[in-house]
């Protein structure tokens, strides 16, 4: 059956092509400070941090009523943690996340051992499940704030080695752990996962787990196995989930994901005949399924907030920042332009 898949590449813009003036130096410089434990101290001293408490960030309101992530100053964070009683070394467990397009060394650091409210009046800020956070945050802040969170995690989760039982130590940007016994190294770990939305050339299929928000339907997704390829996961999901064999598959875009232990998302789009659309749920995995219309769609990509508890249900969708929205939102494109 997979022989028969039409595979289709879109062509993805690259982060370079956005910006290209200083996009080599500053990766080059991320590159270094990952390598280079001293360079990393001295970047930590200038650089800004993103502070979480158990591992969730925290917000500032804008004079708009928006919300954004903290992005403190370094020599600042490490006066609120003296003040707060902290020995000063906490600082040194900041892990680096990027450069800003300012050159400015981007990390993050958990400060779960101190009291939330005190750090949180400190920093006149909020401390935030990442969820929620998701819901607060623009397009391009939610994945600076996802990315630290899911190397906190990891972390916090990877002080042993799974071979040894011993001890494993960071170097200084926290991209690696290495067992103090063996030597073995470790690199923050991400398990692929595959999203996709089908179509039937009218309509898009949509399912929910129960464990889903009131109301709110995605494009159906799965982790991939050992040993298979993107599209083999892809068609094994669709059939495990929905009980459909789809015809073709394009690749859309692809994205980091913190829920539940960082997932490396990859979204596609795939079409069944028209003729073969009989949704056979499984319902060990799905709440529900179904076949949404353009107009379904398109009224529900307008919902900005979830309903209030008592508000009649509506169709809403993932968050702007999920990859299951964007590949909604492409389809919605897409089926608007053919159906004119
Ligand atoms: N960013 C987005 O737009 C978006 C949208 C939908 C789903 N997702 C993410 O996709 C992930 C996968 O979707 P799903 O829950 O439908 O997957 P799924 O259909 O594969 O079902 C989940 C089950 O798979 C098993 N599993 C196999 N390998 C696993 C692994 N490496 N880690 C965890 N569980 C594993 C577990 O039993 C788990 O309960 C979810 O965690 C969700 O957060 C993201
Ligand atoms: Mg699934």
């Amino acid at each position: 059956m997979l022989s028969s898949l039409r595979i289709l590449l879109s062509a993805t813009k690259c982060p370079a092509t956005r910006r290209c003036s200083g996009f080599v130096s500053r990766m080059r410089y991320v590159n270094r400070l990952k390598e280079d434990d001293a360079s990393c101290a001295a970047a930590l001293q200038n650089g800004r941090i993103f502070l979480f408490h158990r591992l969730s960030p925290l917000l500032q309101r804008t004079e708009r009523g928006t919300f954004r992530p903290a992005a403190l100053i370094s020599s600042d964070v490490q006066a609120i943690l003296e003040r707060l009683g902290s020995d000063g070394s906490l600082l040194r467990e900041s892990v680096l996340i990027n450069c800003s397009e300012q050159n400015q060394a981007q990390f993050c650091l958990d400060v779960g051992e101190l009291d939330q409210e005190a750090v949180e009046e400190e920093c006149e800020g909020n401390f935030v499940d990442l969820r929620k956070s998701f819901f607060l945050l623009s397009g391009a802040e939610a994945p600076l704030v996802a990315q630290g969170q899911a190397l906190l995690r990891w972390h916090q989760t990877s002080r042993f080695c799974s071979a040894t039982g011993q001890l494993t130590h960071r170097n200084q940007a926290g991209s690696q752990r290495v067992c103090s016994s063996s030597g073995t190294v470790y690199y923050p770990k991400m398990s692929p996962v595959v999203i996709v939305l089908v179509s039937d050339g009218k309509r898009c299929l949509l399912g929910r787990q129960s464990s889903f928000p009131r109301g709110m339907y995605s494009a159906l997704a799965g982790f991939c196995d050992m040993g298979e390829s993107l599209e083999e996961a892809l068609c094994r999901e669709v059939a495990e989930e929905v009980g459909l064999e789809v015809q073709s598959i394009s690749y859309s875009s692809s994205q980091h994901w913190p829920f539940p232990h960082s997932s490396f998302m990859l979204g596609c789009h795939a079409s069944v005949s028209p003729a073969d659309t009989q949704l056979d749920v499984d319902h060990t995995e799905l709440e529900d399924a179904r076949w949404f219309s353009l107009e379904e769609i398109s009224s529900a990509l307008q919902v900005k907030t979830p309903p209030r508890r008592g508000e009649p249900p509506v169709l809403w969708l993932p968050p702007k920042h999920a990859i299951a929205n964007r590949l909604i939102t492409e389809w919605a494109v897409r089926q608007r332009e053919s159906e004119s």
